[in-house]
């Protein structure tokens, strides 16, 4: 490799200066605020885990992980997402709490970009995971809980997105027959390649019937009575079980008053591969990409023994910031710029300041660079300088 540039970061990197951690530092507060009154219990796990068990449970394209050795040998990642981490919590350390265990996080996380991609390969999630819960109760409390969290931050306009991965991947399977040929499609809805999807579909060696179905698909977009359209393409099993769960779970939006916030999705497909029924995304200020996303996923448990079914989901905090474009207005500090000939009582005074809660610079004026700089930075600079005794303002 060459010699880098001195000041250049790695692919997808990035230095996050104090406006902008001031203001997503106050989105996390609300948000994880929000998930501490629905009674959900905050945990940390490290940011290393073994690529063979929670590396590949947590189930995204191999190329986007970033591996690295351990002494041992092993296989390591730089984890891509907290809910495999948690299943495998919850299946050890928490094996004797009884469930449903309602568990958050807050933390960074990291997935490998392309260098064309311009996204950030280290960022932020506030979640929850649900676990051991399977009623369509579940699967509305986290949405509610989600918008709950996302109106608090002062998000305005924003939308959730519904669907169910059980229908679409009964729907493909139904009619294309093996799981490799739903597979391609699925990457086309993965992608919101609608256009690349249609296309695929019409190439394949099917029936017009078979291709009005798939086709169909696409169009399954909108209120509940989508999900009347929806029973007519597909009568699978897993299809109608799809349908019933989206019913019910409008039945509980409704209850928390969230319904309408709520669009059906049916072509949701998800960039996590472990989910296996109800799915959701949340959009907001006219950002392409969801700022937030979750489902059940009720086989990931049973990869570390402990079978459960669960539900959760994150908030991008990077995403959710670009959203909000927060004023980065915060209350500056006061500062207090003194000679050495007053620096105790300079140094008494912020001290009880301190005290009182106000946040104080002290700078010698020694140190100072440039002292038009300073008064600039501050509005509120006092001077202890000299002989005099009492401090002045500077005006
Ligand atoms: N881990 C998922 C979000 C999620 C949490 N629980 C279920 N889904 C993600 O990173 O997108």
């Amino acid at each position: 490799m060459s010699q880098p540039f001195m000041f250049e970061k790695p692919v997808g990197m990035r230095d996050r200066l104090p406006g902008y951690f001031q203001a997503k530092d106050a989105i996390r507060r609300s948000t994880a605020g929000e998930m501490e009154k629905w009674g959900y219990l905050t945990i940390e796990t490290p940011t290393l885990e073994y690529y063979e068990t929670v590396g590949s449970a947590s189930a995204i394209l191999d190329q986007q992980l970033f591996k690295l050795l351990d002494q041992q040998g092993d296989t390591l990642v730089l984890r891509p997402d907290m809910t495999a981490p948690i299943a495998r919590v919850a299946a050890s350390s928490l094996q004797d709490q009884a469930f449903p265990l309602r568990l958050s996080y807050h933390t960074n996380l990291f997935r490998a970009q392309q260098r064309e991609g311009g996204r950030p390969a280290e960022f932020e999630q506030v979640g929850v995971e649900l676990i051991g819960d399977g009623t369509t109760s579940a699967d509305g409390e986290v949405i509610a809980l989600m918008a709950a969290a996302l109106e608090g931050t002062g998000l305005k306009d924003f939308r959730i997105a519904a669907g169910h991965i059980g229908f679409v991947n009964a729907l493909l399977v139904d009619v294309l027959g093996n799981d490799e040929r739903a597979d391609e499609l699925r990457r086309f809805l993965y992608e919101k390649n609608y256009v690349g999807y249609r296309y695929h579909v019409k190439q394949l060696p099917l029936s017009t019937i078979d291709k009005n179905r798939l086709l169909g698909l696409l169009k399954l977009r909108g209120g509940e009575s989508v999900l009347e359209e929806a029973s007519a393409l597909s009568s699978h099993p897993q299809a109608k079980k799809a349908v019933e769960d989206l019913k019910q779970l409008f039945d509980v939006l409704r209850a928390y008053g969230v319904s309408e916030l709520v669009t059906l999705d049916l072509n949701l497909v998800m960039h996590m591969s472990y989910y296996t029924g109800i799915v959701f995304e949340g959009y907001g200020n006219n950002l392409g990409v969801p700022l937030s996303s979750g489902g059940r996923y009720d086989e990931l448990l049973q990869k570390f023994d402990r079978p459960a079914q669960a539900t959760g989901f994150g908030i991008r905090l990077d995403l959710l910031a670009e959203a909000l474009q927060p004023s980065e207005e915060f209350p500056e500090p006061s500062c207090i710029v003194f000679s050495k000939e007053r620096r105790a009582e300079a140094i008494a005074e912020a001290v009880k300041r301190r005290k009182n809660g106000e946040r104080v610079v002290l700078q010698d004026l020694q140190g100072v660079e440039s002292m038009d700089q300073l008064s600039e930075a501050y509005t509120d600079l006092y001077y202890y300088i000299g002989k005099k005794k009492e401090a002045d303002t500077h005006e």
